[in-house]
């Protein structure tokens, strides 16, 4: 597969503020990533460095293959929907999806034509008339049909309500499926995308924490839960990430695949192994949970 975007020890500082730090990785076509992570991780900042919408202290970007910097031949095969998108106050819903057709080669008219009605977005409403989570529709409806060849949503969907979120998942991967593409879709709503990305970029701190398949993430982290001395036993010598004990039981989350073998050794000491979801190992990874007490480990030891 063909790499799309390399990102070499990026760092950009604000006064005072470190908002990404040696944050190194690669993107490669035509993949569905989700860049998740706490509020202030420095998401929407690595979006702007890649869209060029900022500039970095440090560190090299190159975007198929240069930097994209007041490059229109890099920004034409880009597209950034923004939970914060402004639009001119005069502007109307028709006009804004138009501007949308001049910016993206591969625009399909038809597709926002049909987005349109389905999210009921009235041509002629003018912009600064529309609703919360109608203006995130917008925002949806011009990332899907710009068919960017590197597209990027942050946190399009605040104040669009079930239905519509499901109707974007719906026709992002129907579409990607048809018109395959590198989406970057950054959320907070993790279990509702699970399914979707296929790669997981976790930012902490201004750090990548995380750049791992979905799938190998799955059975990556596991809860073991049941008699504390049991649970040590399995557990032990694992980074543990959580854990709670109520009597003389323990619950331990702990990093790393077991294997056959303990599994069947802990199901013979009547032990509980559950995976977790993609969105409990973010919390996990991303909290300091659990560290403000004795460990169920420093219990059984
Ligand atoms: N223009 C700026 N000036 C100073 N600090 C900034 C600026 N923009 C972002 N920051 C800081 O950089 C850090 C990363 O912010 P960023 O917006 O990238 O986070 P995020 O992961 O997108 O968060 P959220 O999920 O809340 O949208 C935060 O501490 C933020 O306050």
């Amino acid at each position: 597969m063909n790499t799309i975007v390399t990102v070499t020890d990026l760092a950009k500082r604000y006064r005072g503020v470190t908002a990404l730090d040696g944050v190194s990785f690669s993107l490669t076509e035509n993949r569905i990533y989700g860049l998740l992570g706490r509020n202030g991780a420095g998401k929407t900042t690595l979006m702007q460095l890649l869209t060029a919408q900022n500039m970095a202290t440090s560190g090299d970007i190159a975007v198929f293959g240069e930097h994209p910097y007041e490059n229109d031949r890099v920004l034409a095969r880009t597209c950034f929907v923004k939970e914060s998108q402004t639009y001119p106050q005069s502007m109307r819903v028709g006009h804004a999806l138009r501007a949308a057709r001049l910016l993206h080669p591969n625009w399909d008219q038809r597709f926002a034509d049909s987005l349109l009605e389905e999210f009921q977005l009235p041509p002629q409403r003018m912009v600064k008339k529309l609703s919360r989570g109608m203006l995130s529709a917008l925002g949806v409806i011009i990332g899907l049909a710009s068919r960017a060849p590197l597209t990027f949503f942050d946190e399009p969907y605040l104040g669009l309500d079930a239905v519509a979120r499901q109707l974007f998942y719906d026709h992002l991967l129907a579409d990607f499926a048809e018109h395959p593409r590198t989406v970057i879709l950054s959320t907070h709503l993790i279990d509702e995308v699970s399914d979707l990305i296929e790669h997981v970029l976790l930012i902490d701190h201004g750090r990548l924490l995380l750049d791992q398949d979905t799938d190998d993430l799955r059975g990556d982290v596991v809860t073991v839960s049941g008699p504390v001395a049991a649970v040590h036993e399995i557990t032990v010598g694992r980074t543990e990430l959580h854990g709670n004990l109520l009597g003389g039981t323990a619950r331990v989350t702990v990093r790393g695949r077991l294997t056959e073998a303990e599994r069947v050794q802990a199901r013979a000491l009547g032990l509980t192994v559950e995976t977790v979801s993609l969105q409990e190992l973010v919390v996990r990874l991303t909290t300091g949970a659990g560290k403000t007490e004795p460990t169920a480990k420093e219990y059984a030891l």
